[in-house]
């Protein structure tokens, strides 16, 4: 695990670009500024180039998008290919809603994502696998996990990050499992869109691999929620943003390593 990523994160401050969702786009911003990125969203299609020029990493988040947006996701991932930024793709969704897999499977034609992270009912969705989701959460589905997680993976040839209870980070052949977590951070809406832009920031510092830039970003966002537990055990979910806010402005490298709870089932 390249642990030292996070100090490199600090040190490059990474400009992340993000087509966001109106529901999450606060959370997303504030989480890349914590952690120590620097986000930038955008809504106007014709500031693409612009945009990703001066970008080291784009996220494109399906959350709530209209025909408009579409285009503008399109220009955004085919540019961001072109000039070799780093695309990780936040599927939202598209197990429970036909038309949004259809635009995903579009999308994922017409550009390369390095990264896509999604719930196990979206990763499903885009791997083929009978999965029952349940709106923008993972729902309920009997496949295995690793299998549905490298399937897709192996189809669009990228990296698959799975999250959960347990994280399954794969590039379709090495296989992470990361057990660090919170069952708040699912209860906080806006905890998968922050973990994609967190995600593409570890890869705007890690552009050899992206395995690697994955599972760092998995395993620091699921240790923050942990540390945020730890401290107050009583947290409710109205008290959890902010202190996650201050425990990804807080975690340091040594903290990560102590805290680390992960197996590598392939490698
Ligand atoms: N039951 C759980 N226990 C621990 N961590 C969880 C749990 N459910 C989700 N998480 C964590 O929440 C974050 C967001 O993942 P997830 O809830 O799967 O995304 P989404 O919000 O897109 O459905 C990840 O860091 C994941 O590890
Ligand atoms: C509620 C909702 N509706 C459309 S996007 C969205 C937010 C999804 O956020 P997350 O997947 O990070 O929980
Ligand atoms: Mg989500």
């Amino acid at each position: 695990m390249e642990y030292e990523l996070l100090s490199q994160l600090r040190q490059q401050n990474p400009v992340v670009l993000n087509i966001s969702n109106f529901v999450t786009v606060q959370d997303v911003a504030n989480g890349l500024n914590a952690l120590g990125a620097s986000p930038i969203m955008s809504q106007e299609i014709k500031e693409t180039a612009a945009m990703v020029d001066i970008a080291q990493a784009v996220q494109l988040n399906l959350g709530a998008f209209t025909q408009t947006e579409v285009a503008h996701l399109r220009q955004m991932g085919i540019t961001a290919n072109q000039a070799q930024r780093p695309v990780v793709l936040d599927p939202v969704a598209v197990g429970a809603i036909a038309y949004r897999l259809q635009v995903a499977q579009q999308l994922l034609q017409e550009m390369h994502v390095n990264i896509i992270r999604g719930n196990a009912g979206e990763i499903a969705a885009l791997g083929g696998f009978a999965w029952q989701s349940q709106g923008i959460d993972a729902g309920q589905g009997a496949g295995d996990l690793i299998e549905i997680a490298q399937t897709t993976a192996q189809r669009f040839h990228c990296v698959v990050i799975l999250s959960g209870a347990t994280d399954i980070v794969t590039d379709g052949q090495r296989v992470t499992e990361i057990y660090n977590g919170t069952p708040m951070l699912a209860v906080h809406v806006g905890s998968g869109d922050m973990l994609s832009s967190v995600t593409a920031a570890f890869a705007a510092v890690q552009s050899e691999d992206y395995y690697e830039a994955a599972r760092m970003a998995t395993l620091t966002f699921g240790t923050c929620g942990q540390l945020v537990m730890q401290h107050q055990p009583d947290c409710g979910p109205g008290s959890f943003l902010p202190a996650f806010l201050d425990q990804l402005y807080q975690i340091q490298v040594e903290e990560l390593q102590q805290m680390a709870d992960f197996q590598e089932v392939r490698s």
